[in-house]
């Protein structure tokens, strides 16, 4: 997982966008090859619809041959209310770039039958050659879409019973009165974040720190679902200072020496590499056993599934070109690798790849010897090599007759 701090909400929300605009610039999308976006809603990524919205308009980046998924939408109320997913979209991002109404997905939460409404959101992520880069937020109890704390981490597109403390949060919106507060929603489940090629997260605000240090610093758990992440081979979490609040000091420090590290390395950023360049495989988790793929409706246990599955990861890591300066880069460049010839700007590294950036032991951080000493269990029975680097819920949900 690549983590990284920036000083506020702006930068933070700078920085995704940017990276969303080089992905879409980068993909070289068409009718026939466009790009797959997945789409949040909330407050959080209202910075990252301005300035997307701004590229737009500065002829950076074009909408033309993008696809979009929203992630989830409430249940229940019409899809012209102010607060519908719905209106939130077209409101803050869609009606202010060149995007085909045609080539929009949100879930109708209004839909005759919701369960079917989720299986035909599946089938049309998959139509679409899957999703490209998932953009997501967090919510405090650490939710992903509405994937609310216990949900499966194996769970698809479904109908979703919220959460009181998200109802309580998102009261806001709805003029501070739960009653207003659909109580249900339709959401993506985990598995079908996961199985976008790039997920990427923007957590703002001392609000979602403690979600964000039990998904980083703690491990999977279907109490904290975005923690799900962390067996994504490309996922990214972008936050500001305010987030990193619950995160222990050596974390924030760790996760900064390495951007630091890798910036002056000459990879501001790390792709993936591989492209789609015409119609190709959707990555797909393989379980293989004796079960069938569990579906919306026939669920099947999913203990140790995960675990044994191979995950979709046939997109290989590749950095961006480094910079000018950064000659040092090019010792890392070893292993011949497959081709690579869509951008000329990759050429040069068309033949070879570049290793990822290993997490090393954090210990192994700490300059001073001494300190070092002091922080390691048992140091005597371990290598100490410092390194030199600085661096009211009362109202009855609409459920169109679906027991949850
Ligand atoms: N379903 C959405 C999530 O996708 C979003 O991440 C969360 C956070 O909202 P905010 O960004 O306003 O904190 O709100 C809702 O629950």
């Amino acid at each position: 997982m690549r983590f990284f701090i920036r000083d506020d909400a702006p930068a933070a929300s700078a920085h995704v966008a940017s990276y969303i605009v080089e992905r879409i610039n980068h993909f070289g999308p068409t009718p026939a090859h466009p790009f797959v976006l997945g789409l949040p809603t909330g407050s959080t990524p209202l910075g990252v619809y301005k300035i997307l919205a701004d590229k737009y308009k500065a002829g950076e980046v074009s909408f033309e041959n993008v696809v979009t998924f929203n992630m989830d939408e409430y249940i229940g109320i019409p899809r012209d209310h102010p607060e519908s997913y719905h209106t939130f979209m077209w409101k803050h991002f869609f009606s202010h770039v060149n995007i085909h109404p045609s080539n929009v997905h949100i879930l109708d939460g209004n839909a005759p039958n919701l369960e079917a409404e989720c299986v035909e959101y599946e089938a049309k992520i998959q139509a679409a050659g899957g999703i490209d880069l998932f953009l997501a937020g967090m919510g405090e109890d650490g939710h992903i879409a509405f994937n609310e704390p216990g949900s499966s981490l194996a769970s698809r597109t479904r109908v979703k019973t919220l959460a009181y403390g998200t109802i309580l949060a998102n009261s806001r919106f709805f003029d501070d009165d739960l009653d207003q507060v659909p109580k249900m929603a339709l959401t993506v489940g985990v598995q079908t974040v996961l199985e976008a090629r790039e997920v990427v997260v923007l957590a703002l605000g001392a609000r979602k720190a403690l979600a964000l240090q039990r998904c980083i610093e703690q491990g999977v758990n279907h109490m904290w679902t975005l923690s799900a992440l962390q067996l994504h081979p490309h996922s990214m979490i972008v936050c500001d200072e305010d987030a990193t609040l619950e995160l222990q000091v050596k974390t924030v420090k760790y996760f900064k020496d390495i951007d630091q590290v890798a910036r002056a390395e000459g990879f501001e950023q790390i792709l993936p590499s591989k492209v789609r360049t015409g119609p190709s495989k959707v990555p797909t988790t393989i379980i293989t056993d004796e079960f069938p793929a569990p579906t919306i409706l026939s669920p099947q246990p999913t203990t140790s599934r995960l675990l044994r599955a191979t995950p979709a990861t046939e997109y290989p890591l590749r950095s961006r070109s480094p910079s000018p300066d950064a000659s040092s880069a090019r010792h890392l460049l070893a292993t011949p690798e497959t081709e690579y010839t869509q951008n000329t700007e990759y050429s040069m590294y068309s033949r070879a790849s570049t290793p990822d950036l290993m997490p090393d032991s954090m210990a192994s951080r700490i300059g001073d010897p001494a300190l070092l000493r002091r922080a390691t269990p048992n140091p005597d029975s371990q290598r100490l090599t410092p390194r030199a680097v600085s661096p009211n819920l009362s109202a009855v949900p609409r459920t169109n007759g679906i027991k949850v």
